[in-house]
């Protein structure tokens, strides 16, 4: 049987604007199971943002519920959120984020540390090993390619164990073949761990390397596919 990791039911969120209400999120039935990799597409201004916010409790909606790893968002206070987030969500954005004072290895540990954690430094290696970032793990970010901040940014996501790793436009500022190195290798990672990706991507290519493609319009889910399946 399926376990799902992520699941929205009815999900809205309504921004009023004056007189007007944009409809961000209209209703949006969302799972993703524990392991699957999943590419969110669609135009500007769609949805796709919000819909991870709402995963990722980095905002709340106007109405509908979403679950992760068996908690129910809307129950949790600000701290219970705050904790959640930490310890059960990897973020990715296309900004890498990195604390420019600190060396790959530190800005990778630091959440686990930040959450008072103990640090599995056998599980780090092995993630910047498989990252290619061995041999980067004393260099400061401001010394690394913009494909080598995106992989420590990724080894930090996924360092803490998370239930999922939500993931916005990780590649929109590099280059397509450093975008598909990047990617190719989150995807080897997440496999490895069976660690859930949820991704948003402008790149069609890109999308092709998830399990499944869910494509959102004007706040709805619109099309699901297998994004291996036949066109
Ligand atoms: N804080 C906000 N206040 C008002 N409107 C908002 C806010 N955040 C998002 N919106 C609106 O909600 C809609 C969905 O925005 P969202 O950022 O989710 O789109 P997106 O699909 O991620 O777009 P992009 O691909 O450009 O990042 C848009 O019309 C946007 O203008």
């Amino acid at each position: 049987m399926d376990t799902w990791i992520v699941k929205t039911q009815a999900l809205k969120k309504y921004y009023k604007l004056g007189v007007n209400t944009v409809k961000a999120l209209d209703g949006v039935d969302f799972s993703v199971r524990e392991g699957e990799f999943v590419a969110i597409i669609g135009k500007s201004g769609s949805g796709k943002s919000t819909l991870l916010h709402m995963i990722g409790g980095l905002d709340t909606p106007t109405d509908g519920e979403v679950f992760v790893d068996g908690r129910q968002l809307s129950k949790m206070n600000k701290e219970q959120l705050a904790v959640f987030r930490r310890r059960k969500v990897g973020f990715v954005f296309q900004s890498y984020n990195l604390v420019p004072d600190l060396n790959v290895y530190e800005n990778v540990v630091l959440p686990i540390e930040l959450d008072g954690a103990r640090i599995d430094h056998k599980f780090v290696d092995g993630l910047l090993r498989l990252l290619k970032l061995e041999e980067k793990r004393e260099a400061l970010p401001s010394t690394l390619s913009g494909g080598q901040q995106q992989r420590v940014a990724i080894a930090r996501a996924i360092a803490a164990k998370p239930a999922i790793i939500l993931a916005d436009e990780p590649t929109g500022n590099l280059d397509t073949a450093t975008s598909h190195d990047v990617l190719g290798l989150l995807q080897v990672v997440a496999k490895k761990f069976r660690q859930t990706i949820v991704l948003i991507t402008h790149d069609q290519d890109i999308a092709q390397l998830a399990d499944r493609i869910v494509r959102i319009e004007d706040g709805r889910i619109v099309k699901e596919r297998d994004s291996h399946a036949c066109q």
